[in-house]
């Protein structure tokens, strides 16, 4: 909380240090175009020594048409019409380079928002599962999104300021060569409106900062508020005026806010832009009576006062510009900052050959695991050995650790105290690729991708997607090829009801397709965290059966609240509150008349 409080507090220092963030900035956009990152920097090299030539071609014109009025000659003539021909080309020109410098940052813009929004999908892909279920983080990512199209921006307007500074480098030269205290009135003017403006900067930042995980929700509300799939149940439940006001009341809470730093700003905008006039009408003044007292010729005067008056329009917004890149620089280091953010769960340096077969199977030592930022324990306690070829249930009422243990197996955290040991090494010596890669997981909230049927099973094993034979196979194992045959599409079907054409499916069909996945690689242990939950009776036996049959030989994690289904396994596991209460074969258990045998009897006599 303390960092984000300095973070809120933005000082002048901390915007020259934000600026630092610029050169990976540019490197990440020269990434993402390097050709047209050149020409755009060279369209606008061109671009930026244009406004001096106007001037000074303009001064020359009517400097020329006055001396052709007093002394006519046919040459002097001829040198004016080359002059205004001059000028017409180079008005052609900055309307054709302004043109293509807008079309360059475009097209820019868009290569470097798909770079970078690949590049946070990559980099999000490599972080612990509960990094995602951390509010800070999401914040992080939150921002490190908003990066992707807001700093389009900022690359325009860096280049727009390099540009301006060599125009002013031109402008200012012409200037100096005349009265060097001009330029000095010419800062002075516009100073305040600069320190105005970062201030409100300032204020803008901290405020959007501290809405940030306010967005969030009103993203979420909005997204509950409409979507396909919550209209069902906010439909029934009457839910849509209880989101509405709660969006409205946030959503209020934001405008009153910006609105306040907004009016402040235009007001303070409007003060320091009269003194910005007052400013410019005093060198004009000045420029004046020089040209009265015969110092200066009417094409210079023409010549200082537009060179004046676009030094101030530029000055102006290379100040203003500042505090906005400053500004886009700051927003960066949230970027970069997400970048920044390491997986806790990775590879050793060395890691061991994934065995294959596993011999040992599967050991937990004492192992403990609390989520983040959680008192609880989710697991304690755990000592158990997951033997080679050995079906376990695990089972537990709500709550118990059932699906945590299984995400232990599969190194999606790693445990807090104990260790688990594969073959009698910790987990954390092998490869997370080698082991994810053998292990197969289908999971009680598994996705549901608004794909084809076909990608829906392919997901199971992405390398084999092009594979039909393999995909049909799994689908018949699972029992998700018959329903192929009822959809208009077959195995091209689109699923869910997001896209065009989509065929929406029954809980217990999308359960089926789910399951398919987990055949789609030849994983040593499968674990299936309860996506049998919606089948019926029938569907689920048959299943299990399958999945007994098919997995003969190889390790396998059940998890299930059917006690149909349970006592197919080898050994079962009851957890009670995150610890083992039982363990043992169905009779084993049965036998010992504990907690197993008590549900046992609860479920058979509720099916009586
Ligand atoms: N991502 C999470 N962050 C924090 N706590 C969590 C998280 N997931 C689960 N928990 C907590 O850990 C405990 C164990 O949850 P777990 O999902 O392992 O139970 P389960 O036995 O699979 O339950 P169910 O039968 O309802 O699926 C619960 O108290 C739950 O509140």
């Amino acid at each position: 909380m303390a960092k984000r409080n300095t973070i809120n507090n933005i000082t002048m220092k901390d915007r020259l240090r934000a600026l630092r963030n610029l050169p990976a900035f540019f490197k990440l956009v020269w990434q993402s175009g390097p050709g047209m990152m050149l020409a755009n920097i060279l369209l606008r090299f061109a671009k930026a020594a244009i406004p001096f030539l106007l001037l000074l071609v303009g001064k020359l014109i009517i400097d020329q048409v006055l001396q052709l009025n007093r002394n006519h000659s046919s040459f002097a003539e001829v040198h004016l019409w080359k002059l205004v021909g001059v000028e017409f080309v180079l008005a052609i020109l900055s309307d054709g380079l302004s043109r293509a410098i807008t079309l360059m940052d475009s097209l820019l813009g868009d290569l470097f928002a798909n770079h970078t929004s690949v590049r946070i999908m990559e980099h999000a892909a490599t972080l612990d599962l509960d990094q995602f279920e951390d509010a800070v983080f999401y914040d992080k990512l939150e921002r490190a999104r908003q990066q992707t199209v807001g700093r389009t921006v900022l690359l325009s307007q860096v280049m727009s300021q390099i540009q301006d500074l060599i125009t002013i480098g031109f402008l200012a030269a012409g200037l100096v060569v005349f009265n060097p205290w001009l330029i000095l009135l010419l800062v002075i003017a516009i100073l305040p409106a600069f320190l105005g403006e970062s201030y409100f900067n300032d204020e803008t930042y901290a405020l959007s900062r501290s809405q940030t995980p306010h967005r969030r929700e009103l993203d979420y509300l909005r997204y509950i508020g409409a979507s396909d799939e919550t209209a069902k149940e906010i439909k029934m439940f009457s839910l849509s005026g209880f989101i509405v006001d709660r969006f409205k009341t946030l959503s209020d809470k934001f405008y009153v806010d910006n609105k306040r730093i907004s009016v402040k700003r235009s007001l303070w905008g409007t003060l320091f832009a009269l003194l910005g006039s007052v400013g410019y009408y005093g060198a004009y003044v000045f420029i004046i009576q020089q040209t009265v007292k015969g110092a200066l010729t009417i094409g210079e005067l023409t010549f200082l006062a537009g060179s004046f008056r676009q030094l101030r329009t530029l000055l102006e917004s290379i100040l203003g510009r500042f505090t906005t890149v400053s500004q886009g620089a700051i927003y960066l280091s949230d970027f970069f900052e997400f970048f920044e953010i390491e997986p806790q769960i990775h590879n050793t340096n060395q890691p061991r050959p994934f065995p294959n077969p596993i011999k040992q199977g599967f050991t937990f030592e004492n192992v403990g695991f609390r989520y983040l930022n959680s008192e609880r324990w989710a697991n304690r306690n755990l000592n158990f050995t997951l033997r080679p070829a050995e079906k376990l249930a695990l089972v537990g009422e709500n709550g118990a650790g059932k699906s945590t243990l299984v995400k232990l197996l599969a190194r999606l955290y790693d445990p807090t105290e104990g260790r688990i040991l594969l073959d009698g090494y910790d987990l954390r010596e092998y490869d997370l690729n080698d082991l994810r890669q053998h292990i197969g997981i289908i999971f009680q909230d598994f996705l549901r991708y608004q794909m084809t049927f076909s990608q829906n099973i392919a997901a199971g094993n992405i390398d084999q997607k092009t594979n039909e034979e393999l995909i049909k196979r799994s689908a018949r194992q699972s029992l998700a090829d018959e329903l192929a045959k009822k959809l208009p599409a077959g195995y091209n079907q689109m699923l869910g009801k997001r896209f065009s054409d989509g065929v929406e499916l029954s809980g217990g069909e999308w359960q089926k397709v789910a399951i398919a996945r987990a055949y789609m690689r030849d994983a040593q242990l499968i674990i299936l965290d309860e996506p049998t939950s919606a089948l019926d009776a029938r569907a689920e036996f048959q299943v299990f059966e399958r999945f007994t049959e098919l997995t003969r030989g190889k390790m396998a994690v059940l998890i299930s609240h059917r006690f149909s289904t349970v006592r197919m396994a080898d050994r079962i596991v009851v957890l009670d509150k995150g610890e083992i209460a039982e363990i043992g074969s169905h009779q084993e258990l049965l036998a010992h008349g504990g907690r197993y045998a008590e549900l046992f009897q609860l479920q058979a006599a509720g099916y009586q």
